[in-house]
């Protein structure tokens, strides 16, 4: 029998950490962030960064509040090195930021390494080396010892190196490459002794960085190798306890927050979860995360489209439009019933509520976007998001039975159309449709108060192509307008139902007018009518009601065709 393709993997192993205390943490402060964007990030890009580029891209993450960046390998290639002499020789680096480098457990690149540094007032140097049992044997070719010898040996070195340098403020860090793949024992043993080489303490902790270099397991399996490491490491107190998921499975996120809640202090990533594969730890995400529990992540990301195109320009890697809390997308709502109940929770809301929007977990304000695109029409869509767009956007207040009217209007555009309608594409339509441009007002009007406090009203109105004197009393305008009116065209008009408001305020104010109409007692329809005055306003209403009525009588008596 053929074998199935998946059994050639094998499951990864729970850690059976039986009194694990993570899942009831609860995150309240934000941790050390690591940018490593320059570095894990730029090492994935098909064209790594120029100096310009990383320059642009180190000045962003300054400007978003990143106070430890590791900006580059500086023994891998002359720019990443005279990109860390730049900045220490241009004085770049701000007084509350910390550079940090990366070099393997290498002599030569660990000298040259240290060479890139020479004046840098504060640097962390980042030493690493694979432990896992599939590189040690595979790629190295060392048993145990000889790994932990690796690391120690390559771990003096930096003390012999910092030494050198005394006017630098040195932070060292080390990483256990695959620590996700180790087992946990082995992954303490050369740890314990790199920190015991480094002679860590309270007074000069250093930085230990526990990589899921591949992600290969659920994240609460990450989370427990975290609390163990936590509660196991020799001198935890001389350590900055750091973690570097990476998202093979798509779980970074939620592997990086819940290493967090295992005791983790530090995490590193990178916006937008750039990096190798999938991509590292998404830094944004984390961040926005904790902000929408209440936490403020020390990160500013009130401009995400800054930051985004900026990363797109370094990375020159689009960000999707899908992208958690950056896509173009993600404050979009296209169906329905998401429009209804935001534009609902929206007309609810009060200034100073707790955010308690149904489908925005953020609101879309706090990082620079702004209200317009969070709902748009398309043929998923219903009433509620064609009346936001109209309300939003032109200050149309419709009254329900109006939208329920006016969108089967737009849902025969939409149906044959197939596509998105924008605010002004549905704007057009409302106006074609009532007659705002076309129905004018009526001349010459002129609004006699009687005796018997009935009002006479006379004036000429625009009717059929032709300009028709027309005279009515009736108990105030509209009354007389639609007596008048029935003498006019010969058509009876009931008023059923009458909302009016103001748009915009001040000289630049318009009245809107929306009456639903019984037409010659056979059609009921809306008529809308726009002016500055509030009864040109209602009278033009009952006009645009009028027309639409005859149109559609016409196109009624078209339409009725009987087969032979
Ligand atoms: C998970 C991570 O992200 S780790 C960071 C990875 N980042 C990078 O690699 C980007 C920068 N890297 C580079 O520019 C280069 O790879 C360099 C400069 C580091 C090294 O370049 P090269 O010397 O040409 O070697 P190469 O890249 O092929 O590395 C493989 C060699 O390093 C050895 N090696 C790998 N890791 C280590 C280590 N931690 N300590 C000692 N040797 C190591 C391998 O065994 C192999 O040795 P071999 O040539 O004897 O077979
Ligand atoms: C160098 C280390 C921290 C790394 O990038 C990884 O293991 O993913
Ligand atoms: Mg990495």
């Amino acid at each position: 029998m053929l074998q199935q393709p998946h059994t050639k993997y094998r499951a990864f192993a729970p850690i059976g950490l039986k009194d694990r205390t993570w899942p009831d943490a609860v995150l309240t402060r934000a941790p050390i962030w690591l940018s490593t964007d320059l570095r894990d990030g730029n090492q994935a890009l098909v064209e790594p960064m120029d100096i310009a580029r990383k320059m642009r891209m180190f000045e962003q993450l300054v400007a978003i509040g990143f106070k430890e960046i590791e900006v580059g390998f500086p023994s891998a290639s002359q720019v990443e090195f005279d990109f860390v002499r730049k900045l220490i020789e241009e004085d770049r680096i701000p007084d509350d930021v910390t550079i940090q480098v990366l070099t393997q457990a290498r002599e030569p690149l660990i000298a040259r390494t240290f060479e890139s540094l020479q004046g840098a007032p504060r640097a962390i140097v980042h030493l690493y080396n694979a432990v896992a049992p599939i590189m040690r044997t595979v790629v190295l070719g060392m048993d145990e010892d000889e790994i932990v010898a690796l690391a120690t040996s390559h771990a003096a070195m930096f003390n012999d190196l910092a030494a050198r340098q005394r006017h630098t403020c040195w932070t060292f860090q080390y990483s256990p490459e695959m620590f996700s793949g180790t087992d946990l024992a082995f992954s303490k043993r050369v740890v314990d002794a790199v920190t015991a080489v480094w002679n860590a303490s309270p007074e000069r902790k250093c930085i230990i960085n526990l990589p899921s270099t591949v992600e290969h397991s659920t994240p609460n399996i990450f989370a427990d190798m975290i609390e163990w490491m936590h509660r196991h490491l020799a001198r935890r107190d001389g350590i900055v306890l750091s973690v570097h998921p990476h998202n093979d499975r798509g779980t970074g996120t939620a592997a990086g927050e819940f290493a967090l809640m295992a005791g983790a202090d530090r995490i590193e990533g990178c916006l937008f979860g750039n990096g190798e594969r999938t991509g590292n730890l998404d830094l944004v995400n984390v961040a926005l995360n904790l902000y929408t529990q209440g936490v403020w992540p020390g990160l500013d990301f009130s401009n995400i489209d800054e930051v985004r195109a900026t990363v797109e320009h370094c990375n020159q890697i689009a960000v999707h439009p899908r992208h958690p809390y950056a896509g173009d997308l993600v404050y979009t709502s296209f169906s329905g019933s998401h429009q209804d109940a935001i534009k609902k929770a929206f007309a609810a809301r009060r200034e100073g509520d707790v955010w308690d929007m149904p489908y925005l977990p953020i609101d879309p304000k706090d990082v620079g976007r702004s209200y317009e695109a969070v709902i748009r029409v398309n043929s998923q869509s219903g009433k509620g998001g064609m009346a936001y767009l109209l309300e939003s956007e032109y200050g149309i207040e419709m009254p329900r039975r109006l939208q329920i009217e006016f969108m089967q209007v737009v849902q025969g555009v939409m149906d044959v159309a197939g596509t998105e309608l924008s605010a002004a594409n549905i704007y057009a339509l409302f106006e074609r449709e009532y007659g705002l441009a076309t129905v004018q007002a009526l001349s010459n009007r002129v609004l006699e108060a009687q005796a018997d406090a009935s009002v006479l009203l006379r004036g000429q109105l625009h009717w059929e192509g032709a300009l028709v004197d027309m005279q009515g009393q009736g108990n105030g305008p509209i009354d007389a307008f639609i007596q008048a009116l029935q003498e006019a065209t010969g058509h009876r008009v009931r008023v059923i139902d009458y909302h009016q408001h103001a748009i915009g305020a001040g000289a630049d104010a318009k009245a809107a007018a929306y009456l639903e109409l019984r037409v010659d007692e056979a059609q009921t329809l809306f008529g809308v009518g726009l002016d500055a005055d509030v009864i040109s306003a209602a009278l033009k209403a009952i006009v645009s009601g009028l027309e639409r009525a005859t149109a559609q009588g016409r196109q009624g008596a078209q339409c009725t065709v009987v087969p032979a």
